[in-house]
């Protein structure tokens, strides 16, 4: 199966960024490189940990123009999907554990004027979205089990990018990127990049690196490289 054409993006995660001075990490990033920021809401029942609402899109919309990607990880997702079109979400990505009505959820978002995207858990198989082919703009696979920056990449979740590249392509759906969560860094990232995924969401790689400029560019770059086996 050929790989998707679709370009390397990297969106960093705001959930490691410095809160004190939010706009100024955001303006950093986008100014090294970023080409989505990353936006993660914890509710403290879908996962374990409480982060923030559409008061913080709307604080950072004006900071910069690129897309906000946010990442819903809370329990009845469609109670505030209106909250966060209008803070200035640009894409709008929901849980399949969290709502019984997915296409619902998905139908609610394009009516909002936005892009919409559906994020799986680790344990969760592809097979969650076969029924909302047709309203899907962007799939957000979870490399870690959500709720905390920091965590390490699981590697088994290599086949459920494939599995879902290969389905998407089967569906005439090759424009729909997908995207990884979780313990993305250079070496990950090259393992994700070929294996279909396509948006690469980097927290604490990003936002904790030296460099972030150069960080930025070795996870984009990092399919370019030469392949190394994965240790085990
Ligand atoms: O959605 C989540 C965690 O639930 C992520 O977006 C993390 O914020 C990624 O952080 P790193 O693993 O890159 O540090
Ligand atoms: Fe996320």
């Amino acid at each position: 199966m050929s790989h998707t054409p679709l370009p390397v993006l990297i969106a960093p995660s705001i959930l490691s960024a410095d809160f004190g001075h939010l706009a100024d990490d955001v303006r950093d990033v986008v100014n090294r490189g970023a080409d989505w920021i990353h936006v993660d809401v914890m509710d403290g029942r879908f996962v374990p940990n409480i982060t923030m609402g559409p008061v913080v899109v709307e604080g950072i919309r004006p900071v910069t123009d690129r897309p906000l990607d946010v990442h819903l990880m809370i329990v009845e997702p469609e109670r505030y999907l209106e909250d966060f079109a209008r803070a200035g979400a640009e894409r709008i990505s929901v849980h399949a554990e969290a709502t019984p009505h997915l296409h619902r959820a998905l139908e609610m978002i394009h009516g909002l004027g936005k892009l919409a995207g559906v994020a799986l858990n680790p344990s969760t198989p592809v097979s969650a979205i076969y029924h909302v082919a047709e309203n899907l703009d962007l799939v957000l696979l979870m490399t870690v089990n959500p709720g905390f920056g920091g965590q390490s990449f699981i590697r088994p979740m290599l086949t459920k990018i494939r599995e879902t590249r290969d389905w998407l392509d089967r569906q005439g759906l090759t424009h729909v990127p997908i995207e990884v969560d979780g313990g993305i860094n250079p070496e990950t990232a090259k393992w994700a990049i070929e294996s279909g995924a396509t948006v690469m969401v980097a927290g604490s790689a990003i936002f904790r690196a030296p460099d972030r400029t150069l960080m930025i560019q070795q996870i984009r770059q990092a399919a370019s490289h030469p392949s190394v086996p994965i240790s085990r």
